[in-house]
């Protein structure tokens, strides 16, 4: 596991099918995912860390400062514990207008730097402009927007926000999307963010915990987590590895961006995105392919050599799950049983893998 473990998330408790249990140390900066089906607990764990329900045997430890341990009797109420919280639906108050909102969030901490912490959260959301705006003529993503700034300029130890985009249609999800990847990329703030999207599980996520009838079936950091042949991320199929690279190179010419990563290089559809930036990528399992020699006289541009690092049988069992390395970067490839036999490919070998499509996720 890596980062600081500053964040102590140990718990039990009894839902209507299941027990939730879960003892999770993670790291006290950056967002972790709880991903999973409905109903497998992930906002129960949110709302016990926030002190709303009152967990069994818990220990819940947030940068430091422990909130609760049953153990020592210690149980810090809801308002005691510095925390932001944002909901699938923002809940604004409607009399007063965007200002009124931020300041009565505001109103909650007397620290000095508390206006500079509002400041910082307005621009950090991109909402100076909609100061003096009445809630009721927002959209749905400014407002959720106003309501991410709200819990910030309370100056939190900890985010939680429980399925933030879920209301939303998709293009205002997109739309909002890039101020989380923003507001993650520019704070030191540790966030628990609660979601049943892969999408936003991949471009948000460093950490993450799986869950699945209130227990975690894996956690870690999220490459390892999704690049796991045997992990419940295998399953399905949008199983697939997260790739991180850096654009290194613009073709006008054909319209493409070369990303290097450890490992390769990938050409991709230019949508515009800087030479330099760091780029996350999602290459799924279904669009990796392999072969035995170097690929020629293909259409599959994407080509660079890998080792076959485990397999494993796939949710068919006329299919395989192989997890392959190309230098510090590890893929997933899903190809028939048949054609591993008849590769002759076995743990170890060297191989080629062949990328037929990208999505670059930031
Ligand atoms: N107060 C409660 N008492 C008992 N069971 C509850 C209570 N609140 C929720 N549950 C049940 O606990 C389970 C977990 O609910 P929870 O809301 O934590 O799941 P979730 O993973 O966040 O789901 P979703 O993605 O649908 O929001 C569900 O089966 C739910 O019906």
């Amino acid at each position: 596991m890596s980062g600081d473990p500053t964040l102590l998330v140990r718990l039990r408790l009894p839902r209507a099918g299941f027990l939730l249990d879960v003892d999770l140390r993670l790291p006290g900066s950056g967002a972790t995912v709880l991903f999973g089906p409905s109903g497998s607990g992930k906002t129960s764990i949110l709302r016990c860390v926030a002190g709303l329900e009152r967990a069994q045997d818990a220990r819940i430890v947030v940068d430091g400062e422990t909130w609760q341990d049953d153990a020592a009797r210690v149980f810090l109420p809801t308002h005691r514990r510095a925390l932001g919280y944002v909901f699938q639906e923002a809940s604004l108050f409607a009399h007063l207008d965007v200002r009124g909102n931020l300041e009565f969030g505001r109103k909650r901490t007397r620290s000095p730097e508390a206006a500079r912490t509002l400041q910082d959260a307005i621009e950090l959301l991109g909402i100076g402009h909609l100061l003096g705006r009445p809630v009721g003529q927002l959209s749905g993503g400014e407002r959720q927007r106003v309501a991410i700034a709200r819990a910030l300029a309370t100056r939190p130890r900890i985010l939680l926000l429980d399925e933030p985009l879920a209301a939303l249609d998709a293009a205002r999800r997109q739309e909002i999307l890039p101020w989380l990847e923003k507001m993650h990329t520019e704070l030191k703030l540790p966030m628990l963010y609660v979601t049943h999207s892969a999408d936003e599980l991949a471009r948000l996520a460093d950490h993450v915990v799986m869950l699945e009838q209130g227990r975690a079936k894996a956690a870690g950091p999220v490459d390892a987590v999704l690049s796991s042949i045997d992990g419940p991320a295998a399953a399905g199929e949008d199983a697939g590895a997260l790739v991180h690279g850096v654009v290194a190179e613009r073709s006008a010419e054909w319209q493409l961006i070369r990303v290097a990563f450890d490992g390769g290089n990938l050409w991709l559809r230019d949508s515009g995105v800087a030479v330099g930036s760091e780029v996350r990528l999602r290459i799924l399992a279904r669009d990796v392919s392999l072969t035995t020699r170097e690929p020629a006289d293909t259409s599959i541009q994407n080509h660079f050599p890998c080792m076959l690092e485990s397999v494993a049988v796939a949710s068919h069992p006329s299919q395989v799950l192989l997890r392959v390395r190309c230098g510090e970067t590890a893929l997933l490839a899903r190809i028939t049983r048949r054609a591993l036999f008849d590769l002759g490919l076995e743990t170890g070998s060297a191989a080629w893998v062949q990328v037929k499509s990208v999505a670059l996720l930031s």
